[in-house]
């Protein structure tokens, strides 16, 4: 059998490589530590600067390599990821745990060498805690899978900050708790309409264990304090009026979409919508707030 596995498998091209990084999930990552880069109060080398940021992206589609690998069995019961390289046959699993570890080390240490060991340490954790703590330990145990292992994330804001900076500071650790709050209703209005899916390939996620009501009820909860990370740095003082206002109007439309989530209880038939608007706007969400943070920074 393993032979006949073996046999299946096509030689991988640079596309597959590529694909192992999961880019686009990885753009906004790589936005935000960009944003929290250009968020601090000093200018940073362009250099310094460009290299942080390939730092970042290197290592964020690294664990999004390793993660493959590790999962290649989950990847192959759903329809969302059986045509990625492993699953597909396109790609062997040596070949995508030497990719994982050798692009991740060399991430790591050009971030050392060439910006500053703070950044360097919060990208180290961030593999790790994506790698070892969301996809080895919780994704398949528990349903808050996400709530804590999605914490990985959310450290670019903070890492784009340090290349700056050689430290952190209360700005970028509400950026940090925006992301991680923000995980929750993000994933999950997409969880809800996935839900067989995951329950096809036995993973634990929130609709599948808890149900849909349950779902709903928590993507409404954790808006809150989410709104409360994404508006705090106004009144605070840390960012200007350009950020505020758009934080409270971005913010608001959030609250709203989570809120017909929330109230759209299930066995009401019909179509899915809300969740897929909230899934959508989820997006768009963290682009402009992030875009915000750097242009108040710069322009205002
Ligand atoms: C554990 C936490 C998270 C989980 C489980 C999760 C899961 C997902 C899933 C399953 C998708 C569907 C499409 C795909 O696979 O490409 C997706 C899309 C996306 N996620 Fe997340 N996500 C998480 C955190 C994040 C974070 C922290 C960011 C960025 C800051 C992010 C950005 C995106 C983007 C940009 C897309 C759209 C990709 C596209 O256009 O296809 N996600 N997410
Ligand atoms: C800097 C750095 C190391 C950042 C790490 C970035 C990170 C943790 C992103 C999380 C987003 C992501 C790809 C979730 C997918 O979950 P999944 O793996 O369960 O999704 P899948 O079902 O599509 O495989």
């Amino acid at each position: 059998m393993s032979v006949a596995n073996h046999a299946l498998i096509l030689p991988a091209d640079w596309r597959d490589f590529l694909a192992l990084t999961k880019p686009r999930v990885m753009t906004l990552v790589v936005f935000t530590g960009l944003c929290g880069m250009l968020a601090a109060p000093v200018s940073i080398n362009p250099v310094l600067g460009f290299t942080a940021i390939l730092c970042i992206a290197l290592g964020a589609g690294a664990a999004g390599a390793l993660n493959q690998w590790y999962e290649a069995d989950l990847d192959s019961k759903m329809k969302r990821t059986q045509g990625r390289p492993l699953p597909a046959g396109r790609m062997d699993r040596q070949s995508a745990l030497h990719f994982g570890v050798g692009v991740a080390a060399l991430s790591v240490i050009l971030m050392g060498l060439a910006v500053n060991y703070v950044a360097a340490g919060i990208l180290l954790l961030s593999i790790l805690f994506y790698v070892l703590v969301y996809t080895v330990w919780l994704k398949r145990r528990t349903p808050q899978n996400i709530v804590i292992g999605g914490a990985a994330g959310a450290f670019p804001p903070l890492i784009g900050w340090a290349a700056a900076t050689g430290d952190v500071a209360l700005l970028p650790v509400l950026l940090f708790g925006l992301v991680f709050l923000w995980t929750p209703p993000h994933f999950w209005a997409l969880a809800l309409f996935v839900k067989t899916d995951y329950a096809n390939a036995g993973v634990p996620m929130l609709p599948v264990v808890a149900g849909e009501k349950t779902t709903r009820v928590q993507i409404g909860l954790y808006t809150i304090p989410m709104a409360v990370a994404a508006i705090a740095p106004w009144p605070l003082g840390l960012t200007g009026a350009l950020y505020g206002i758009t934080a409270v109007a971005t913010t608001a439309l959030f609250a709203l979409f989570a809120l017909q989530v929330a109230t759209r209880m299930a066995g009401e038939g019909d179509t899915m919508k809300p969740e897929k608007r909230l899934f959508a706007y989820s997006i768009s969400y963290l682009f402009i707030l992030f875009a915000a943070v750097a242009a108040d920074r710069w322009l205002a």
